[in-house]
């Protein structure tokens, strides 16, 4: 090797390095909130634990709830829009403390024609996702519309709701208090965690929901496990 190739071999190894880094291996970190650490003890040593949780994502057409799953699943985006005809669906696994977790994403058609179809895949919802548009106040009115719809299949009692506002890049600071102030309003009537996104840029990058971070929360309420002899 000439010195620059070293240099350059040096540099490669250590931005590949980084990737292995112990801070963004997850599943070696312990310091989880002890709600978290007590769902995973449950977990008995020997037997073999299914923990699903089933997400359904709801909102108007082409607010970004397509973009939304691919950026969390994938780290993807895709600035082409492509309608979603009923229903998609995307799984995704992570462990927390070595115990297995998966989610499923159901991702609904906001098309008007679709909606019959979709709907019939609302049942059994551990989570629902409200998602509406940052730069559209119409899609946030109709916020209220699709939590009603998506809750008369399930148990409002157990359920646990987002409200997503999405496209975060495409508007300015003042609109987006504008707009925020009032999703805001509605997260804290629904009692529904409020989340505010771009999938385009990824933002917010130090908390874009990360399967085992913001997603262990799903589990507080339930925990399946079926013990294998
Ligand atoms: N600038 C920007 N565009 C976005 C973002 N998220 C989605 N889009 C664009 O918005 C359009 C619609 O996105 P989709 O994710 O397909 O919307 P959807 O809600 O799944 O649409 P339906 O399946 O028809 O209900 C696409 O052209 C995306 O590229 C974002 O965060 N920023």
């Amino acid at each position: 090797y000439t010195q620059s190739e070293k240099e350059i071999a040096n540099n490669s190894c250590l931005s590949l390095l980084q990737c292995f880094c112990p801070s963004t291996a997850l599943h070696t970190k312990d310091g989880f909130h002890p709600q978290v650490r007590a769902v995973c003890q449950v977990q008995k040593p020997g037997s073999i634990s299914f923990n699903i949780a089933k997400v359904i994502v709801v909102g108007d057409v082409a607010v970004g709830k397509t973009c939304l799953i691919s950026r969390f699943c994938k780290d993807e985006f895709e600035k082409n829009y492509k309608a979603t005809i009923g229903v998609d669906f995307e799984m995704e696994r992570f462990e927390v403390l070595g115990v297995p977790f998966s989610l499923q994403l159901w991702d609904t058609a906001g098309q008007e024609r679709f909606k019959c179809i979709a709907s019939t895949y609302y049942r059994g919802a551990q989570a629902i996702m409200v998602v509406f548009d940052l730069s559209s106040s119409t899609s946030l009115a109709h916020a209220r519309q699709w939590l009603e719809d998506s809750m008369k299949e399930n148990d409002p009692s157990s359920v646990l709701l987002f409200l997503v506002g999405t496209k975060k890049d495409l508007s300015t600071p003042d609109q987006l208090l504008r707009i925020e102030r009032e999703a805001i309003q509605l997260s804290e009537e629904i009692k529904a965690e409020y989340w505010a996104v771009s999938a385009k840029s990824g933002e917010p990058s130090t908390h874009f929901p990360h399967p085992p971070l913001a997603c262990v929360s799903l589990f507080m309420g339930f925990s399946l496990v079926q013990e294998m002899e």
